[in-house]
């Protein structure tokens, strides 16, 4: 702005006088030169500024509860009672916090005056869960074993993998009369959790909460979770019209564009736009689209597929990099929010907890969880065992581990384990699912490109894994094996840190996902830690292998009752998705191919770690990887 501004002065100075003495001329060249270099600064200072917010983004999910203590942190180190406060009263506070508050809190959001009232619990359900776990002398859990059931706490917690089997294995064991049946995902320790301290931070209670963008979802795989409205609209609308969804041989038709056929792609796009709705600032896209125009939804009726496509996006983030991975030009999103402010005569909206989260849908969150935890909570004291099968807490080691311990330190953990190639694939067939009734582009007639609901190009698998191979490098979880001496890596803070920051990038971590060693690391920690014996802790963690529950789902399903101390039974019932879409072996005809150069890259790659599952897990486990003995 200001080197425009003095540019506009020269000009209108040269017209009107040119008989300026050559003093002036070196006046207002020095003049300009210094505002290009005040200019210079300025843009220094906002790019270091948000770059070092970036930065702290990435290790700031620390979260404090200034009520107990202000160092007590909840993501990566166990809390510890904070000084002065007896560890009863401390235990106390937690438990409530964590497995009750987040229920009064929906009591009172949903109008529970009265919590007797509410949905037939009655107040001493509630308060059941506030009992202190552990003794007037602040010792260790001393609640019965029928006490925990009745709380109806986790007793078995299903840690994850994603895509590992956990559907199948939830439809086995919740055919078990002991084991309490409850939705098959609770994200209580987690996601609720969160949600639970975005709550306290937005009550003031807790120091804001930064979470990282989601930038690195859109930078590395640009499959993101804002297509998914989108995409839901259209299959609904595709199945209003009866066109079936899902069949195989949609899934080949991916073919990847050039950066040329992209770019060319969004210049039309862009062009449309603007032609339709006048140039918009990037910035003031979402504050006022279109303003004193026609409302927006009848732009969009008449905008068609195109304009759709473009007004769709969601929020971009607030700062820095823009969700197709350009840099956001911070300075015309201030411009904007003045223009905006001016128009309007409305103060800019201030940054919030939801401008952090983007896609942060309060209510929605809240609904999801109530329900979720409803049935969790069914009162049903005959049942022993109440699980909680969330695959995704094994991505969220940074945080879950150190709620186990304080929360619900009796359970036992499990996980179900996979081929981490054949894992990426399945995630990368979930995401085409939903991606694959976006709109096709018939470019030439001969060639059709799959874009996503924001007209981006999808990658294909071989592009999908290796966006996030990168990412991995990047950060520096995987590093050259042949440079780096993996044994003293494994145990270094840069390890942690390079894992942490990786998983606070929120990708959709195809490969990362299948670092199991580094992932289960924490949780079989916190075990030993728990029970400070490592016999112990063995006893309450399992492992399971894929293969095994598809090659033998009867006999794995009574390992998993057996390490729950449960009656052996036989399965009444087979029937899982995997008759539908996988075979015994694992292979699926329609299933999407890697190519072997990519899997032979990713496998040397990951290597070590899986050898270092070995260490942990059993010897067996540092081989089983080696070849895809699941692919062809
Ligand atoms: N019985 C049995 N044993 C082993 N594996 C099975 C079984 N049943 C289903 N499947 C395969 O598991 C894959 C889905 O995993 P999840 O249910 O864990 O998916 S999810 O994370 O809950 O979305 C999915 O894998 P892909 O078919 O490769 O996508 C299912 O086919």
């Amino acid at each position: 702005m200001q080197i425009r501004g003095g540019r506009k002065r020269k000009l209108s100075q040269s017209s009107n006088s040119r008989s300026s003495s050559s003093i002036n001329i070196v006046q207002t060249n020095v003049i300009r030169g210094g505002k290009v270099l005040l200019g210079f600064g300025v843009c220094l200072l906002i790019w270091s500024s948000f770059m070092d917010d970036e930065q702290n983004n990435y290790y700031a999910i620390d979260y404090h509860y200034p009520s107990l203590s202000s160092t007590t942190t909840f993501s990566h180190s166990p809390p510890e009672p904070p000084n002065n406060t007896p560890r009863k009263e401390w235990r106390t506070k937690l438990i409530f916090d964590f497995a009750l508050g987040p229920a009064v809190e929906k009591a009172k959001y949903f109008g529970f005056a009265n919590r007797e009232s509410h949905q037939g619990h009655n107040r001493s359900d509630w308060d059941l869960l506030a009992v202190p776990t552990c003794d007037a002398n602040g010792e260790d859990a001393v609640l019965s074993e029928l006490e925990i059931y009745q709380r109806k706490l986790p007793t078995a917690i299903l840690l994850g993998v994603q895509k590992g089997g956990t559907t199948a294995l939830s439809k086995y064991l919740f055919q078990h009369d002991d084991i309490e049946r409850s939705e098959k995902e609770l994200y209580v320790l987690d996601e609720a959790m969160d949600y639970h301290l975005f709550q306290e931070a937005r009550a003031g209670n807790v120091a804001a909460i930064k979470l990282p963008r989601k930038r690195g979802r859109d930078l590395y795989s640009q499959m993101t979770m804002g297509i998914t409205q989108k995409i839901k609209r259209r299959s609904t609308r595709e199945q209003q019209l009866g066109l079936v969804r899902g069949d195989s041989e949609k899934r080949a038709v991916d073919v990847i564009p050039t950066e040329e056929e992209t770019r060319k792609r969004r210049l039309e796009m862009r062009k449309r736009f603007v032609s339709k709705h006048g140039r918009v600032n990037k910035g003031q896209r979402h504050i006022q689209r279109n303003p004193g125009g026609p409302p927006r939804r009848q732009l969009l009726e008449e905008g068609g597929e195109e304009e759709e496509e473009n007004t769709d996006r969601p929020e971009r983030s607030p700062r820095g990099v823009d969700d197709d991975g350009s840099e956001n030009n911070a300075g015309s999103r201030k411009e904007a929010q003045q223009q905006q402010q001016q128009q309007s005569n409305t103060p800019p909206r201030k940054a919030s907890i939801e401008a952090v989260i983007p896609s942060w849908d309060p209510d929605e969150k809240m609904k999801r969880y109530f329900a979720r935890r409803k049935m969790a909570y069914q009162q049903n004291p005959h049942k022993k065992m109440v699980l909680d099968m969330t695959p995704n807490y094994m991505m969220h080691s940074d945080r879950v581990p150190a709620r186990i311990e304080c929360l619900v330190p009796w359970v036992k953990l499990f996980c179900i384990l996979r081929d981490p190639i054949d894992r990426a694939i399945s995630q990368y067939d979930m995401k085409m699912r939903v991606v694959k009734n976006a709109k096709h582009n018939k470019q030439d007639g001969t060639s059709t490109v799959l874009l996503n609901g924001w007209g981006n190009p999808v990658p294909s698998l071989d592009q999908f894994v290796l966006n996030d191979l990168e990412a991995l490098y990047e950060v520096g979880v995987l590093q050259d094996w042949n440079k780096v001496d993996f044994e003293s890596f494994w145990d270094s803070e840069e390890c942690q840190q390079a894992w942490l920051k990786y998983i606070h990038l929120g990708l959709n971590a195809p490969i990362g996902m299948g670092l199991y060693a580094i992932q289960l690391k924490p949780f079989l920690d916190v075990l030993e830690k728990i029970h400070q014996s490592p016999e112990i802790a063995k006893d309450h963690f399992l492992a399971l292998d894929n293969q095994d529950l598809r090659k033998d789902p009867d006999g794995t399903y009574n390992r998993v009752l057996k390490f729950m101390n449960l009656q052996p039974k036989t399965l009444e019932q087979y029937k899982t998705t995997i008759n539908q879409a996988t075979g015994p072996d694992g292979k699926r005809d329609d299933m999407y191919r890697l190519s072997k150069a990519t899997e032979d890259r990713i496998r040397i790659a990951i290597k070590p770690y899986n050898q270092k599952l070995g260490e942990l897990l059993g010897e067996e486990w540092a081989t089983k990887w080696q070849s895809n003995s699941a692919s062809p």
